[in-house]
């Protein structure tokens, strides 16, 4: 009995050692940061939702300085803000960070079958990129541009009904609903607007809602458990219910039934037509479009690679760009939305601009790229408000060192984004201020590489940023064509942000005067 419980208390005693040993990692090695709590580490800071972590990584930057550690539960952290560092991580020694930070819960990135773009790494990762990556051309978004205007088109007209009698509403629901039909329509298959009756909505919202702590908890503090946690979820939806399970396997269901029409169409000799969507260019993607390297950098050991996506790998691509493409771009909307309703002569300045380029009721793909002072706006919003900054995160593949700072293998590296946007040294003394001018020049080198990072820097930026791009100009210059946005008694300034994957403003409520000039 005395050896059975002797037995039990020096295992419970080396567990224990070895969580706390992880948690004093940064103190060993001589790195400040905030401790947090024995065992759990920062884990807690890292998950609240009305505390933003990305407006605590910015106090701790305060407190710290431009490098600091952090430890949630097992995974270990270097928080950067200084460009040199960020622009050595992600561009430099691309071939030591070829991972992402990710918890255990969102899957293993080198065995789950369903692996998508943002989680995958090594040769899974590039394979998946080279073949997502002609969807994202210029070809391809012209052709996606006539689907993204009738999408604004039909958003103006639910503007013009709920601010009848000049109602003020609420913009980031708006955009919300524009870019969700826009993605169900050019990735998924949706065949009409689905907006304001869309029955997913709820499901991407609560996406990027309050996450799920228990869940996120247990992926830092026992990393083995992250795949069973995972296999309940997809096994039991009705029991462990979560957003992100039933997104995927409405995805799964639209990539089923169109593998299926294809197949009855095929046994009817009828010939496979233009692509309607991602789900038909990922079924399409051959082995021959698609070149290896056989680059030993990214070999991991126990990896097949096989050239051709799976139905289950192109379900995973289609569900990240359902949720990539809806959130952030309808931010990046409001965002630019109130800063336009809070700076006059900016906005005067921006209706000029697209009253003299799209003067014609459909605005061309080719007048897109004259709305030069329209990119200026949207840069320096995204500086002002790094929505994604979370994503801006590298996982250390082989031990190496950046600057000063040996770095081992499995540690993180994550961006302080905001701290970065916002650095007088790099942006002047008016860092603060909403300037669009700063772009003007087009000689983008005041500032210093790795120091503007809102889609993030080298191989892995982010792939949707022109599709973003394009959404943004054309919902806001037909938007501006007709209205002036107006702050009202509702419009929060400064704005709440709220949000743990994403920085999201609480609300954005306006008013849409119409322009009496037009
Ligand atoms: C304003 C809108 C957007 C912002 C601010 C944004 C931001 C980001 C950031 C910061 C990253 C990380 C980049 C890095 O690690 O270097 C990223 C990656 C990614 N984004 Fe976006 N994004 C936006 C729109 C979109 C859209 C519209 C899509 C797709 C439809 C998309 C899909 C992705 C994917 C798949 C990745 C992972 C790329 C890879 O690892 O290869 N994003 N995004």
């Amino acid at each position: 009995m005395a050896i059975i419980f002797l037995a039990i208390l020096t295992s419970i005693i080396g567990v224990l050692s070895f969580y706390l040993w992880t948690w004093s990692y940064w103190k060993r090695r001589g790195i400040a940061g905030p401790s947090g709590y024995p065992i759990l580490g920062s884990a807690l800071e890292m998950l609240s939702s009305e505390n933003p972590p990305y407006l605590q990584l910015k106090e701790w930057t305060k407190q710290y300085g431009k490098v600091y550690g952090i430890t949630e539960g097992l995974s270990r952290t270097l928080v950067i803000s200084d460009p040199d560092l960020v622009q050595e991580v992600f561009v430099k020694q691309y071939d030591n960070f070829f991972g992402r930070k990710l918890n255990p819960i969102q899957g293993d990135p080198n065995k789950d079958k369903r692996v998508n773009l943002f989680s995958s790494q090594g040769h899974r990762w590039k394979r998946l990129r080279t073949i997502s990556s002609p969807t994202f051309s210029n070809n391809s978004l012209r052709k996606l541009k006539t689907t993204v205007e009738e999408c604004a088109v039909e958003l103006l007209r639910h503007i013009e009904q709920h601010t009848d009698g000049g109602q003020p509403i609420d913009l980031l629901d708006f955009y919300q609903e524009f870019t969700l039909d826009v993605i169900g329509r050019i990735a998924m298959g949706q065949t009409d607007s689905q907006m304001f009756k869309n029955p997913l909505l709820p499901y991407v919202r609560a996406v990027f809602g309050e996450p799920r702590k228990g869940l996120f908890l247990s992926g830092s503090l026992a990393p083995w458990i992250g795949p069973i946690l995972r296999m309940v979820m997809f096994s039991l939806p009705n029991i462990v219910k979560n957003p992100a399970v039933h997104v995927i396997r409405h995805t799964s269901n639209a990539v089923e039934q169109r593998v299926k029409l294809r197949m009855a169409d095929e046994k009817a000799g009828i010939d496979p037509g233009e692509p309607q969507d991602f789900i038909d260019l990922f079924l399409d993607a051959k082995s021959d479009d698609v070149e290896l390297e056989n680059n030993e950098d990214f070999t991991k050991a126990g990896v097949k690679v096989t050239r051709q996506l799976t139905t289950e790998e192109i379900v995973g691509q289609c569900f990240v760009f359902l949720i990539a493409g809806f959130d952030t771009t309808a931010l990046s909307l409001s965002y630019s939305s109130f800063l336009l309703a809070t700076h006059p002569k900016v906005q005067k300045k921006l209706q000029e601009e697209i009253d003299r380029e799209c003067a014609d009721p459909e605005v061309t793909f080719d007048q897109l790229s004259k709305l030069k002072y329209m990119e200026c706006v949207i840069k320096e919003t995204l500086r002002m408000y790094p929505l994604g900054a979370l994503a801006n995160s590298r996982c250390c593949m082989r031990a190496t060192k950046i600057g000063n700072y040996e770095i081992d293998e499995g540690t993180n590296i994550l961006c302080d984004t905001w701290t970065l946007h916002s650095d007088k040294s790099i942006w002047g003394e008016d860092a603060e201020e909403f300037k669009p001018e700063r772009w003007e020049s087009g000689d983008e080198h005041f500032y210093q590489k790795g120091g503007y990072i809102p889609f993030g820097l080298g191989p892995r930026q982010c792939i949707g940023m022109r599709l973003a791009y394009m959404e943004e100009k054309l919902l806001l210059s037909h938007i501006l064509r007709k209205y002036t946005l107006e702050v009202c008694n509702k419009t929060q300034i400064p704005l709440k942000l709220i949000g743990s994957r994403t920085t999201q403003p609480e609300s954005v409520w306006l008013n849409l005067t119409p322009r009496d000039d037009n």
